[in-house]
């Protein structure tokens, strides 16, 4: 079997004082692609803020583990450089750092031109960093960040939400390109993706879906299965459960 690039056990979390995680368990191998469903309010964001770091939220109980390494207690920035990467769903604008100066700063300024003409995000270099960028945009300027990064672990907060029909495809297919195995020392990228509309699943392959309510993976199955389940029975999962059937 696959070694686990993410090792999640028993995590509860808490964003400032209010606790978000209730014990959440999950393992992605490297290379592997999950799909996060559940209904609003259930932790999803909460979960990527805490694997990745950010503050208000904090572990309180369990642990993660990243390439075999603790990562519970470490600093966000010390994460990144460890390889994990997040599109966020709603980005902090930053003044003053213009798209050009962020990628110089990753030093990825030679990738900008060719990647940001495939998620058609061309005369955006001299403006700050998703200061004023449209929904779409600053979807599209999220992903195309991971592409300048290349984490080996990217998570993603709902990349299609918000991006018009037509830009779904170049968000959907730019991603697929980000994940797949492009050379040997560019191997398969590990992803956690959120969705609710699941137009995503239409682009890439994914390998697992988990369903989250309250805090907690209430069950694991198939991507396409759970979600064809979601949309006719709602986030409840009894057959899953009780008789583990991955075809649901
Ligand atoms: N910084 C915070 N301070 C206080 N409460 C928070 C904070 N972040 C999340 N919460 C609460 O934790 C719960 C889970 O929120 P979270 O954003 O993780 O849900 P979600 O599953 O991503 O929802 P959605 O699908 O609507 O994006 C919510 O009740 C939310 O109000």
């Amino acid at each position: 079997m696959t070694e686990p690039l993410l090792e999640i056990r028993d995590l509860h979390a808490v964003a400032g004082t209010t606790p978000v995680l209730h014990g959440v368990s999950l393992v992605i191998p490297a290379g592997e692609t999950h799909i996060l469903f559940g209904p609003n309010g259930s932790g999803k964001s909460s979960l990527l803020a805490t694997i990745m770091g950010l503050a208000p939220y904090r572990v309180t109980g369990g642990h993660i583990r990243f390439k075999g390494r603790p990562i519970e207690a470490m600093p966000v920035d010390d994460r990144a450089r460890l390889g994990l990467g997040m599109a966020f769903q709603r980005p902090p604008g930053i003044d003053g750092v213009t798209v050009e100066a962020f990628t110089a700063a990753i030093g990825s300024a030679d990738l900008l031109e060719k990647e940001a003409a495939a998620l058609d995000f061309r005369g955006f270099e001299e403006r700050d960093v998703n200061v004023g960028f449209s929904g779409g945009e600053i979807k599209r300027w999220e992903i195309l960040k991971l592409f300048l990064k290349r984490p080996d672990l990217c998570l993603f907060d709902e990349p299609e939400s918000g991006v018009d029909l037509e830009h779904i495809a170049a968000v959907g297919r730019a991603i697929d390109r980000l994940l797949g195995a492009n050379t040997p020392n560019d191997p398969q990228r590990t992803a956690l993706v959120i969705t609710h509309t699941g137009f995503i699943l239409d682009y890439i392959h994914a390998d697992m879906g988990h369903l989250m309510v309250d805090g907690r993976i209430l069950g694991s199955a198939d991507p396409l299965a759970l979600f064809r389940h979601i949309k006719t029975h709602g986030y409840s999962l009894p057959a899953l459960t009780a008789a583990g059937d991955p075809s649901i």
